[in-house]
């Protein structure tokens, strides 16, 4: 194939599909690839087809965005309470290895939004070719190390270091991104909870309650089981009690599972694959796909690009997460959240 990125909208659903083999996770370290030819529409997003009359309802845009401003806001107010009180500042470790440029840009996201709130930053740059043992080194730098309180090792991790062994080696205390498998196993557990909750899933949950959204009994699918955010997502749902399905590269006619779906989170990194014709009229579709798709009419030569084909989606879905400024803001909202609790959880601080 020329391409693997679907702007058009126009690719058969098996060829969608057979990519989540290979793109098992919405971060992932790929570079956009393949080069846009195509015709775009008036708002840019790609989408070629109409799904309802000009005169159809269209859906509430869910401003992540604004949600994480005001998210942000409450935890700036509570850590310089906090600092006032006890004197103590949150610290974040954020540990980067390599040069990946799409790592770059959160990590440089993460370290404004933290200087926004108070949360002292952490960083740590380590080079490309950093052993497992001198990453392992700075975990455990970072664990005994007081004055930090959440620690994250940014991923995708270079290939030659074992991300397991990584994960693991993060105390769960610190474990901000909630990656560790005690943690994940707490989720999945009934009566157990874990001390943090992935960021990315978290905040989907988190928008989809701002906006008044049942989850209860309702019927949710996941489409991606990646272990950062499609999993969990799917299982925070059904702490919810949503009834849940997910879906994944295997699976036989995903459009028939999306179709059923009140509440539609997809976390692929696949841009466009999720068609209006998937969408369940009145659905709530959460868009966790971020990709880089090459445009030269845009100031930065690309733009960002869901899972969800947008334009198709608003005409079907009750409410929709944009690209940009939808899941990704709350992302970082909520690892500065995760912070701020494991600081007041060591500090007993309420
Ligand atoms: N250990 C770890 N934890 C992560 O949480 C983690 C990670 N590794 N690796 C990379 C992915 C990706 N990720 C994003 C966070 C914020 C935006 C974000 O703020 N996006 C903006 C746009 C940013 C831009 O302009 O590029 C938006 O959607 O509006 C996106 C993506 C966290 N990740």
């Amino acid at each position: 194939m020329a391409s693997m990125i679907f702007t058009d909208c126009s690719t058969s659903t098996m060829s969608r599909l057979n990519h989540l083999n290979r793109l098992n996770g919405a971060f992932l370290p790929r570079p956009c690839v393949g080069k846009l030819s195509l015709p775009r529409t008036a708002s840019g997003r790609g989408c070629t087809l109409s799904i309802r009359s000009s005169s159809s309802p269209s859906a509430i845009v869910i401003n992540g965005k604004a949600e994480a401003k005001k998210i942000k806001d409450d935890i700036k107010i509570e850590v310089s309470r906090m600092k006032e009180l006890i004197g103590v500042v949150p610290g974040l470790a954020v540990i980067l290895v390599g040069e990946n440029k799409e790592s770059a840009t959160y990590v440089r996201n993460k370290k404004k939004a933290c200087e926004y709130v108070g949360i002292k930053s952490f960083e740590l740059l380590l080079p490309e070719d950093s052993s497992e043992e001198e990453v392992l080194k700075s975990v455990s730098g970072f664990n005994d190390d007081p004055s930090v309180h959440g620690i994250l090792v940014q991923l995708p991790l270079p290939s030659h270091i074992d991300e397991q062994n990584i994960l693991n080696a993060v105390s769960i205390e610190k474990d901000v991104d909630g990656f560790h498998p005690l943690n994940i196993g707490r989720l999945a557990m009934r009566g157990r909870e874990p001390l943090f909750v992935p960021c990315t899933p978290k905040g989907c949950i988190e928008l989809l309650h701002r906006y008044n959204i049942v989850i209860k009994g309702k019927r949710a699918v996941v489409i991606g089981r990646s272990n950062i955010v499609g999993m969990p997502a799917a299982l925070l749902l059904q702490r919810e009690d949503a009834t849940v399905s997910i879906i994944h590269s295997r699976t036989e006619n995903p459009e028939e599972i999306t179709r059923e779906a009140d509440i539609l989170i997809s976390a692929v990194g696949q841009p466009n694959m999720v068609r209006g014709s998937w969408i369940k009229p009145g659905a709530a579709v959460i868009d966790v796909g971020i990709k880089r798709v090459e445009d030269s009419s845009t100031a930065r030569g690309y733009r960002l690009v869901g899972d969800i084909c947008y334009e198709e989606a608003s005409k079907v879905a009750s409410a929709i997460t944009p690209v940009p400024d939808g899941v990704g803001p709350m992302t970082i909202a909520m690892l500065l959240s995760n912070t701020f609790t494991s600081t007041k959880r060591f500090h007993n601080f309420q």
